[in-house]
């Protein structure tokens, strides 16, 4: 699904974050482990305010692994837990229920500490379009638990959804919008396929991403398409449309089909596992 934030459904999608948020004890914010900046909400830290909170890196199948470990390192860096997951496969969901039964255990001791009785913990998940969310829930949810309903006494009008005893999950995502005002993070969002290829020219695009590839993972790119990158993006792309036989009938290069190849082959893995950004003093 892609959302075209305008600022009355930003406010609107606001306003419905902060409502649910007061309601749970941890947010579980889902990152694309492929794009861990860009696919960030700028607003988190703020709408989180003093809560508990978790970043999971979706998708870590598709990423590369030693970022993966760098990004963890950064992240925790700034006292967030964070744990990568592959939310097809159900991999690591299993981290991601103990280190929420950890920050349960914590909370009880506090709540016991200040008199207060005991109740379950409560998560939310949050994160823009197309990282996950859905397909976490899913695993997460798995077919054990079972929904609790609207019970009376508790928030009216919301599903949680049990997840073990002691820890609950409200059944609906919460979805945020991306840094789209920063242009290199709106290209790292097209390029992982997160925002509509409408938005933005594909052939700009696939040689967007071809410059980065040269940069920062050629040899990938290099074996995918059996080319010699060029300093010049447009010149390798070139050389990659005409290695596959990417020629209109009239002798011209078909641009058009060889970006939306590109695109679609990076997008679905097949150049390797491959990180866009590291981390940078943000
Ligand atoms: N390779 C890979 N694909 C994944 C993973 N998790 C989700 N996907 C895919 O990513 C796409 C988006 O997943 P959703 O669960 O619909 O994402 P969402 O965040 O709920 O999306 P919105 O409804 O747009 O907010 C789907 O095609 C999923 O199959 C993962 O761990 N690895």
């Amino acid at each position: 699904m892609n959302i075209q934030w305008y600022p009355g459904h930003m406010t609107k999608t606001k306003r419905l974050i902060e409502e649910n948020i007061k309601l749970v004890d941890i947010v579980i914010e889902l990152l694309d482990a492929r794009a861990p900046y860009s696919t960030k909400n700028p607003d988190i830290d703020k709408l989180a305010g003093s809560k508990m909170r978790l970043i999971i890196l979706n998708k870590a199948d598709l990423a590369d692994e030693k970022m993966t470990e760098v990004w963890i390192k950064w992240y925790s860096g700034k006292n967030i837990k964070v744990i990568p997951i592959i939310a097809t496969s159900g991999k690591g969901i299993k981290e991601v229920i103990k280190v929420a039964d950890d920050m349960m255990r914590e909370k009880i001791e506090r709540d016991k500490a200040r008199g207060r009785i005991y109740r379950p913990i409560r998560a939310m998940i949050v994160g823009i379009p197309n990282v996950g969310k859905s397909t976490f829930i899913n695993s997460l949810v798995g077919k054990a638990s079972t929904k609790t309903g609207d019970k009376p006494g508790v928030t009216r009008g919301k599903q949680w959804v049990k997840i073990k005893k002691g820890f609950e999950l409200l059944d609906m995502p919460g979805i945020l919008w991306p840094k789209f005002e920063d242009q290199e993070v709106a290209c790292n969002l097209a390029y992982i396929g997160s925002i509509n290829d409408n938005i933005l020219d594909n052939r700009e695009l696939a040689i967007g991403l071809i410059k980065l590839g040269t940069n920062q993972f050629k040899e990938k790119l290099e074996e995918r398409y059996k080319v010699s990158l060029q300093e010049d993006a447009y010149e390798s792309f070139k050389a990659i449309a005409l290695k596959r036989g990417l020629i209109k009938s009239g002798g011209e290069l078909d641009e058009l089909r060889a970006s939306q190849i590109i695109l679609d082959e990076f997008r679905a893995g097949k150049w390797g596992r491959i990180t866009v950004e590291k981390p940078k003093t943000h």
